[in-house]
């Protein structure tokens, strides 16, 4: 299993530092959240501001789009230095299409379901992307309580990528602590995202650690 820091939560005044510091702490994936005020009621950070520290690490960066239309930023955002693009089904009236874009840049594609869509949504997309994300929180803001329902979403996504040789990671995102995270990797998630536990802890290396045990 991997764990991937959500830089959502880290201080923005030394980002180049607290990206430095959780990846010597263990990180696996930097989990790279852009919000766009529309499909999202926040604001983060586009893709100058990944590109900025794209130079301080070679860990991937796993760019999760919280963007409407997503196709409009594709391109910029695997130039900027996005590994993984993951889009919103929600998000977007032409999911396979867009994934056919992630894939054409050389970028590893993702899609996301929120909490309130099944994972029939994306079936008819599972055998071309990298990587499937769970929200386990609404998204748009860290710090949230995590939304058990989301466990069977877990266990449906393994159980067909078993019985379909599909090869998608499956990734979970929102309230991941150390309680949270067990319940996620029984159920079958591969990548956990969390943002607060890590970064409000006073020893970012236990609380990673935490999340793999
Ligand atoms: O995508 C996100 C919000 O939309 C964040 O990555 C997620 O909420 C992580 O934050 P936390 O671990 O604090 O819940």
């Amino acid at each position: 299993m991997k764990v991937a820091p959500s830089i959502l939560s880290a201080d923005f005044s030394k980002l180049g530092d607290d990206l430095v510091d959780i990846v010597s702490n263990g990180a696996d994936y930097i989990h790279i959240d852009m919000m766009d005020g529309n499909y999202v009621p926040n604001l983060s950070f586009g893709p100058m501001v990944m590109k900025s520290i794209r130079h301080l690490t070679d860990k991937t960066f796993d760019c999760h789009l919280m963007i409407e239309e997503p196709e409009r930023y594709i391109k910029l955002v695997a130039e900027s230095g996005a590994d993984i693009i993951s889009v919103h089904v929600e998000a977007t009236k032409h999911i396979h299409r867009v994934i056919q874009q992630i894939k054409q840049t050389g970028t590893k594609a993702g899609v996301v379901i929120n909490p309130g869509t099944p994972v029939e949504v994306i079936e008819a997309v599972l055998a071309d992307v990298d990587l499937v994300l769970v929200m386990t929180v609404n998204p748009g803001f860290g710090g949230q309580t995590f939304i058990p329902s989301s466990l069977n979403k877990i266990k449906q996504l393994k159980a067909l990528r078993e019985e379909n040789n599909y090869n998608y990671e499956i990734e979970v995102d929102g309230g991941i602590n150390e309680d949270t995270s067990k319940k996620c990797l029984e159920a079958g998630a591969d990548v956990l995202v969390a943002g607060s536990y890590i970064f409000s802890h006073n020893n970012r290396k236990e609380a990673i650690d935490s999340l793999r045990n």
